[in-house]
């Protein structure tokens, strides 16, 4: 995963998979590449992950694999719901489900919502921002946060994390985490990780499946705006920083974007 010395952003790689299970498996074999990469380097691996369909296709395949050193994971929510954690909307339940109760991530390393403030989203995503600042605190990048990897949903509107299509919170560029309480899709309180550090991290990868997304993949990928388009067409982190969309056959139906061969050994 070497990437140019400039500061622009990169081209976003498309790996398309003629099934979900083969999705599973490299998206799998990517998250332990980036892993692999972080613990070259630091102490610990730090993964920002999405709600939404993507952790029954991250959990299937990761689940299984051995040798993982998941005492060394810290991982954060690109985006949550203000709700309780056992809450049939919380991100944190669905990837619980998926994934966090079928492998030994020590909990404190599950950087959750504070649930005693969920009447306040405000004071919820201050405390969030202080959490990511305790776990950077002393590492490279100042101003922002440096996430190893971050995995995103795209929703059928485009919108990504909780940034939705028109939302002043578009336009933030100078918090790490944010909070709304009007999103279109419910429920509507919110927070979520802003552009600025989405666009800091290492590597952030899309995952997007099924045919309800073939309208959405063709316009994100064919007919990007990375200055004033759709929000997960904003999503361009700077060099090295890279972009990577994993999508079926299904989601990528219309989409003419160049496709890249998935091969592990490449990456
Ligand atoms: O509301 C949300 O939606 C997006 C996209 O979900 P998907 O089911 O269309 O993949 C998700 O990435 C985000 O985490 C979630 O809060």
């Amino acid at each position: 995963m070497s990437a140019p010395p400039s500061k622009e952003a990169t081209k976003p790689v498309l790996f398309g998979f003629p099934s979900t299970d083969n999705l599973s498996q490299a998206l799998a074999t990517f998250v332990l590449k980036a892993q692999d990469e972080a613990l070259k380097k630091q102490a610990t691996f730090r993964i920002a992950i999405s709600g939404g369909s993507l952790p029954k296709v991250l959990g299937k395949d990761l689940i299984g694999r051995e040798g993982v050193p998941w005492d060394k994971w810290e991982v954060f929510f690109a985006d949550e719901r203000v709700v309780p954690l056992d809450h049939e909307d919380s991100n944190f339940r669905l990837n619980d489900e998926h994934l966090f109760s079928h492998v030994p991530i020590p909990r404190q390393n599950i950087h959750v919502i504070d649930t005693s403030k969920l009447d306040d989203p405000e004071a919820v995503a201050d405390d969030y921002e202080k959490q990511l600042v305790a776990s950077f605190v002393g590492s490279s990048s100042i101003a922002f946060p440096r996430f190893d990897l971050v995995l995103l949903g795209i929703g059928p509107d485009g919108h990504t994390c909780s940034l939705f299509p028109g939302h002043a919170l578009l336009d933030e560029m100078d918090g790490w985490v944010a909070w709304l309480n009007d999103s279109p899709k419910p429920p509507p309180t919110r927070i979520t990780l802003t552009y600025p550090v989405l666009n800091h991290s290492l590597r952030v990868a899309f995952v997007s499946t099924g045919e309800g997304k073939q309208e959405i993949m063709k316009e994100v990928l064919d007919n990007p705006n990375p200055k004033e388009g759709l929000p997960s067409s904003r999503v361009r982190p700077i060099s090295p920083g890279r972009v990577f969309f994993f999508s079926d056959d299904a989601a990528l139906k219309l989409v003419q974007y160049e496709r890249t061969h998935f091969d592990a050994a490449k990456l």
